[in-house]
C-alpha cells in the first residue's frame, strides 16, 4: 500500500474506521440475556441472507453480487422486510468508492464478524446492475433436486450447497409475517439455539434440540431436512464435531458466494486495514493568503492506544528543502481514541494543521512515532521510505466553499491553482457526487470552475481562484455526498482532496449553509 490511493483509502476508512457508521449499524450480536434464541429479528441476518439472495440468480456469467436483488424485493422469492430494511440501510452508504453491490458483500463480511464467524477478506470493485435480472433463488418448497439444480448455477457442487445453506443458517430464523405456513407463532423461529455464528445450526440438527423450522416441518417446506441428510449427513456431522471445520468451510464458501459477480467485473485486492496512515489529508489557503496543511494520523490495531506515545509531523517545503532541526515539524492539535472498532481493533488519531507561507509551501511530510514517549525508540513513517507527497498545484479554498447555497445551486466550490503568476491552468473543474437512490447508485457530475477572485481570500501571487457553483435542487436538503476537484496544467491532471458535502456522515472540509455572496 502506497498512500494515496483514493479508492482504497475510502474503503478502508468506510469498512475498518467505522467512520460513516456501516460497520456499526448492526447491534451486537449476542448471546442476548433477553433474546437467547433470536427471537427478534437480527440485522446481521437480515444482512447475509441479502447477500445469498442477490448472488443466488447467479447463471453462466450473468448475474451474481450485482445488487440487482433491490429491483427484485416484489418476487415472492424474496419475501421479507428483512430484504427492503437493508435495502433502506444500504442506499444511505452509496457513494463513488461504495457501490451498492459492494455494500452488500461487505454487509455479509461485517454480519459474520460481528456475530463471531471467521473473518472474510472484502475485494472492492462489485458493479451496480441497471434493471431487475432473472429470477431463481431457492424457495423452501423445492425439491432436492431443483435446490441441487439451483446451487450447480450458482457454481457449487451437491455438498458445498449442504455448507452454504448450513452457513447461512446459523443466523437468524423464519419471520411469521413472511412464511406464515413455516411459523404459525408470532416470534422469528429461530434456526438454532444461538444467535451467534457457530457450529450450533449442525450440533442441534445432529443431537438437538432441533428447533430449525426448515427441519422440523410442516414436511413440505424443510428444505433444510432435505439438503442436510443428502449425503447422509456426513458434512453435518463433520460441522456438528469441530467448529474449527464449520468456520473454515464457511469462510471459503461464503467468500466464493460475495465474489461471485458478473464475467467482465473484476474485483480488486482485499481491503485490509493499514496499521499506520494519514487520514483527512486537506491542503488549503486561509483567508490571509497562506497555505494551511491538514491530516491525521491514524494508528490502527489490536490495542493501539498508548497516551504515552509521541507522534510528531515533519515536512519538507515546496523545493523539497527540509528545514533545520525542528523548524519543520508540528505536534498534534489533538489526539482521539477508539477502543471499540471491528473485529477488537482499536484507533488512536493525532490531528495535525500547520501553516506557511505560499512561497514556502509543501512538498512531502512524514511522521516520526516515538512509542514510549522517552526519545528511545523513534520510528520514521515515511510512506515506504518515499514519504508522503503533497502536490500544491490545486487547493482547497474552504473560507470560500460551502454547501446548501440558496437558489438553483447546492454548492459553491473555490479552488485555487498554483500559476506563479505565469501560466494559465486548463481544464478546471469539480466533481459532484449524487446519491441516486431511485437508480441506487452514484451519479457524477462535472461542472467547469471559471477564473474569477474570491471577496474572502485575499489574492496570492502564486495562486489563481476558479469557483464552480453546483446546480441541484435546494428543496432537497440532502442530494450531493460528496465533490473533488481536479485541474489540468501542463498536459498533468492535479487533483485536490475530497470535500465531504452535507448529507455525508463525513461531512470534511465543508461548510454548510453559506450565503449567496
Ligand atoms: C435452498 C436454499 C435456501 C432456502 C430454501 C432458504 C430459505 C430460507 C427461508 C424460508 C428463510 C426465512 C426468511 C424469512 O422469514 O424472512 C431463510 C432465512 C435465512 N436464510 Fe436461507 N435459504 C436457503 C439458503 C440460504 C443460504 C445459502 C444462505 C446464506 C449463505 C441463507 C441465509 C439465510 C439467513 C441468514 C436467513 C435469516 C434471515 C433473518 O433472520 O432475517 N439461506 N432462508
Amino acid at each position: 500500500y502506497t498512500w494515496p490511493n483514493p479508492a482504497y483509502d475510502y474503503v478502508e476508512e468506510f469498512l475498518w474506521l467505522e467512520l460513516t457508521g456501516f460497520a456499526a449499524i448492526p447491534a451486537l450480536c449476542g448471546p442476548n440475556a433477553a433474546n437467547p434464541n433470536g427471537t427478534t429479528p437480527s440485522i446481521q441476518a437480515q444482512w447475509l441472507r441479502t447477500a445469498y439472495h442477490d448472488m443466488a440468480t447467479f447463471n453462466a456469467g450473468v448475474g451474481g453480487i450485482d445488487g440487482s436483488l433491490f429491483f427484485e424485493l416484489d418476487r415472492a422469492e424474496n419475501v421479507g422486510v428483512g430484504l427492503s430494511n437493508t435495502r433502506n440501510q444500504f442506499i444511505k452508504h452509496i457513494s463513488k468508492y461504495t457501490p451498492i453491490p459492494d455494500l452488500i458483500a461487505a454487509g455479509a463480511v461485517v454480519a459474520v464478524g460481528q456475530c463471531g464467524g471467521p473473518s472474510i477478506p472484502f475485494k472492492p470493485g462489485r458493479v451496480m446492475a441497471a434493471a431487475a435480472g432473472p429470477s431463481g433463488v431457492p424457495v423452501p418448497t423445492g425439491s432436492l433436486a431443483d435446490h441441487t439444480a439451483a446451487f450447480q448455477r450458482q457454481g457449487f457442487t451437491a455438498t458445498e450447497m449442504i455448507g452454504l445453506v448450513a452457513c447461512g443458517h446459523t443466523l437468524g430464523g423464519v419471520t411469521p409475517a413472511d412464511f406464515p405456513s413455516i411459523n404459525t407463532g408470532t416470534v422469528i423461529a429461530p434456526f438454532d439455539d444461538t444467535r451467534t455464528f457457530d457450529n450450533h445450526i449442525a450440533t442441534n440438527y445432529i443431537s438437538g434440540p432441533n428447533i430449525n423450522p426448515l427441519v422440523k416441518g410442516p414436511a413440505v417446506t424443510d428444505s433444510d431436512a432435505r439438503i442436510f441428510a443428502s449425503d447422509g449427513n456426513v458434512t453435518m456431522n463433520s460441522f456438528a464435531s469441530s467448529a474449527t471445520t464449520f468456520n473454515s468451510v464457511c469462510a471459503s464458501l461464503l467468500s466464493r458466494m460475495i465474489n461471485t459477480v458478473p464475467t467482465g467485473v473484476t474485483l480488486r485486492d482485499p481491503v485490509v486495514p493499514i496499521p499506520f496512515k494519514p487520514r483527512d489529508f486537506l491542503l488549503s489557503i486561509t483567508p490571509s493568503g497562506t497555505l494551511n496543511l491538514q491530516v491525521t494520523a491514524d494508528i490502527f490495531g489490536a490495542s493501539v492506544i498508548n497516551p504515552s506515545r509521541v507522534v510528531t509531523l515533519h515536512w519538507a517545503d515546496r523545493k523539497s528543502t527540509t528545514c533545520a532541526s525542528g523548524a519543520c515539524s508540528a505536534s498534534p492539535t489533538s489526539t482521539t481514541s477508539n477502543a471499540a472498532l471491528r473485529n477488537g481493533n482499536t484507533l488512536q488519531s493525532y490531528k495535525f494543521s500547520v501553516t506557511v507561507s505560499a512561497t514556502a509551501s509543501f512538498s512531502s511530510f512524514w511522521f516520526t512515532v516515538d512509542e514510549a514517549g522517552n526519545g528511545a525508540n523513534v520510528v520514521t513513517q515515511n510512506n515506504g521510505g518515499a514519504n508522503y507527497p503533497v502536490d500544491d498545484t490545486v487547493v482547497n479554498v474552504p473560507a470560500y466553499s460551502c454547501g446548501l447555497f440558496s437558489g438553483s445551486n447546492i454548492a459553491r466550490i473555490t479552488t485555487a491553482v498554483r500559476t506563479d503568476g505565469t501560466t494559465q491552468a486548463s481544464g478546471v473543474s469539480v466533481e459532484a457526487m449524487f446519491q441516486n437512490q431511485v437508480a441506487m447508485r452514484a451519479d457524477l457530475t462535472t461542472v467547469a470552475a471559471t477564473l474569477g477572485t474570491s471577496p474572502i481570500v485575499s489574492p496570492v501571487s502564486q495562486y489563481a481562484y476558479y469557483t464552480a457553483l453546483i446546480p441541484g435542487d435546494s428543496s432537497l436538503s440532502c442530494q450531493y455526498l460528496n465533490f473533488e476537484f481536479s485541474a489540468t496544467f501542463g498536459g498533468v491532471v492535479h487533483a485536490g482532496a475530497l470535500l465531504g458535502g452535507a448529507c455525508n456522515v463525513r461531512s470534511i472540509h465543508i461548510a454548510a449553509g453559506c450565503s449567496s455572496t
